[in-house]
């Protein structure tokens, strides 16, 4: 098996008699969509943004494509290609929908896109790409601030896609959706996974299960369980912990 693209050992946060992260360890494999659940304070918001760099671990070691990232800031993660999405959102909602697709581009560009004739071009072969993936080819001209709830959360993806990452970490993509928001935003979830492994925490169980190659169960900071969705199901500690009869 290839090494995991991220892998997290042994880390741990604690805020004074709080341990948030009690000695987590988990992994990100190329190809598949990891399912980070837990109830509400378990501490799924302090792992993600020790992942994502905002927040240092007391100790242990974050790896992230064959580096050791534990001592890099957010934005140095990003240009190694962790994107992030849905809580710090880079939507700038005066730009339309092209726009904004266009800054990531651009960004992920870099200044080559600046240094050639058929640059523009280039750049709206690539807008077009990624609004197409997310569905939202007919909302170009639209304004990100008129776009509705579901067709933002289409776009941040269309953004990250556009960063061209090579794992997403993606926090409640189903959170404030309907049932049928949950399903569209489960099937542009789905083929995602073969642009870049996905660690995904939600709340919303259908989509988990619908979704997740492997589910890790975080409660009171501590993994309780890592394994497949049947495997999940039936752990007689998960259903005690956390799922009930939802299982
Ligand atoms: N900066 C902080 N200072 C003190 N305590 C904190 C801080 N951040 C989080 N906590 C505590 O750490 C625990 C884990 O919180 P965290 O937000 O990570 O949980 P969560 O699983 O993301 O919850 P939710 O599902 O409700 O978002 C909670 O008890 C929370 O009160």
């Amino acid at each position: 098996m290839s090494d995991p693209v991220l892998e997290l050992r042994d880390v741990c946060k604690s805020f004074g008699a709080l341990k948030a992260s009690d000695h987590v360890s988990l992994d990100l494999r190329a190809g598949e969509i990891h399912a980070l659940i837990g109830p509400n304070g378990a501490g799924k918001s302090t792992l993600i943004a020790q992942i994502a760099g905002s927040l240092a671990p007391d100790s242990g070691s974050i790896h992230f494509d064959g580096q050791d990232v534990t001592h890099l800031g957010a934005s140095a993660r990003a240009r190694l290609g962790l994107a992030r999405s849905f809580q710090i959102s880079a939507v700038v909602p005066g730009f339309t929908v092209a726009q904004n697709i266009l800054l990531a581009v651009q960004a992920r560009a870099g200044r080559s896109y600046t240094m050639w004739r058929k640059a523009d071009d280039m750049a709206s072969d690539q807008v077009a790409r990624w609004a197409d993936m997310v569905g939202l080819s007919d909302r170009l001209g639209a304004a990100a601030s008129d776009i509705a709830h579901g067709e933002r959360r289409r776009l941040e993806i269309a953004m990250a896609l556009a960063m061209r990452p090579k794992a997403f970490v993606l926090d409640e993509p189903m959170a404030g959706m309907g049932t049928e928001g949950v399903s569209a935003m489960t099937s542009l979830l789905d083929p995602l996974r073969l642009q870049a492994p996905i660690l995904l925490v939600e709340h919303d169980m259908q989509a988990v299960f619908a979704l997740a190659d492997r589910v890790s169960v975080l409660v009171y900071g501590r993994i309780i369980a890592t394994g497949t969705v049947a495997q999940i199901r039936r752990d007689p500690l998960v259903r005690q912990a956390y799922l009930g009869d939802e299982a």
